[in-house]
């Protein structure tokens, strides 16, 4: 009786050290976590001590503060753009030209100091695209921050020399040209996905991927800065859903119903914090590779993935065709501004095939 309840006594004190033992445990590990999350969120950079981790992850604060000498325009609730739609079901900003003050954006963003990465892939003969590309973005893309480029090239010797602004630079990357031009289109996810793991986490806040093929006319800033960025398709958007080029094929991990779907967005440009970025190219690879050891190839590559998982993470903020035009497309009445625009290419020139 009596050694009954001393093991009695001794398994419910064991009991309680354990469980102790796992609150600290867990105490700790949760606090580690929430602030690597957040420091990786906010693309701190790596800290060399624990201390530091902690200071830098105070540090990061996205409190919208606007100067107190700057006075803007009185904003309307009566009146507004009434042409087209500005927030999606979800209530993220659709952006459009007249529903911000980028002179009130540029106030409150510049004195954050974010850094923003952009990433372009410039293969085969698209190094011609280079050059266009780069000294437009020095005019129009996120002026006034710190952007670094990250050029991916088979052709390194081949890159221009363009002038870059302050805080502004470019780091070129040696990569492997593939066969065929849907390869090297998806090929990107993969590529982005490393470039965030081993270098874009420590260094960026914000992270962008666009098309080389392309030239900047307007200002492309700090308005398209969120946490998860997609941008409408200049074909698609006043299409219904059951025209889009979704995957169609249940088989693919990219499919998408006919009686489902958004918005089209187009592969050609995505972005947002680093770590939402990397969440969404880790989870495109995955389905890519899933698709291919099945021997299927989604209809639009990356595309129709990336709208997959836009659908079932929705974006936060959508950038309306204005952010990606097609010159093809002439000018439609919706259309104020064009801020950066898909040039016409002859697809079977510039492509490895057809
Ligand atoms: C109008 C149209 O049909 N657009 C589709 C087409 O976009 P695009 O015709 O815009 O695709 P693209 O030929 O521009 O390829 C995408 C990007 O990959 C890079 N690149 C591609 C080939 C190459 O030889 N070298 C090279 O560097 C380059 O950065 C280029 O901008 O194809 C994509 C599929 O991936 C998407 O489905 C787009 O919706
Ligand atoms: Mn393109």
């Amino acid at each position: 009786m009596q050694l009954n309840s001393f093991l009695r006594i001794g398994t419910l004190v064991l009991c309680a050290l354990m469980a102790l033992l796992g609150i600290i445990i867990f105490g700790f590990y949760t606090s580690t976590l929430s602030c690597s999350i957040s420091l990786s969120a906010s693309g701190g950079r790596s800290p060399s001590s624990p201390i530091q981790e902690k200071a830098l992850c105070k540090n990061r604060s996205r409190q919208i503060a606007s100067p107190q000498g700057f006075s803007s325009k009185q904003p309307s609730i009566m009146g507004g753009r009434s042409d087209v739609v500005t927030v999606t079901p979800w209530l993220a900003p659709i952006v459009w030209e007249g529903t911000f003050d980028p002179l009130l954006i540029d106030a409150i963003y510049r004195p954050m100091n974010f850094s923003i990465a952009a990433t372009v892939f410039a293969v085969g003969k698209y190094i011609r695209f280079l050059k266009d590309f780069l000294e437009t973005a020095e005019e129009h893309f996120m002026v006034g921050f710190k952007v670094h480029y990250h050029i991916f090239t088979d052709q390194p010797d081949e890159v221009p020399q363009v002038s870059m602004g302050d805080g502004r630079n470019i780091s070129v990357h040696h990569i492997a040209k593939l066969n065929r031009w849907q390869d090297i289109s998806s090929s990107r996810m993969r590529i982005i996905q490393n470039l965030i793991e081993e270098q874009v986490h420590r260094e960026a806040d914000y992270i962008f991927c666009l098309d080389v093929d392309t030239k900047f006319h307007f200002r492309w800033g700090a308005e398209a800065l969120d946490q998860l960025v997609a941008q409408i398709h200049p074909w698609f958007y006043d299409m219904s859903r059951n025209q889009f080029t979704y995957e169609r094929r249940p088989i693919s991990t990219a499919y998408i119903p006919q009686d489902k779907g958004d918005f089209y967005y187009i592969g050609a440009m995505f972005g947002g914090m680093v770590e939402d970025v990397h969440r969404l190219v880790q989870t495109c690879c995955r389905n890519l590779e899933a698709d291919s050891a099945n021997g299927i190839e989604a209809a639009w590559q990356e595309e129709s993935h990336l709208n997959w998982y836009l659908l079932y993470n929705k974006p936060s903020k959508v950038l309306s065709p204005e952010y990606l035009w097609h010159d093809q497309r002439g000018r439609t009445e919706v259309m104020k501004v064009i801020r950066l625009s898909q040039i016409i290419k002859n697809n079977a020139e510039v492509r490895e095939n057809v």
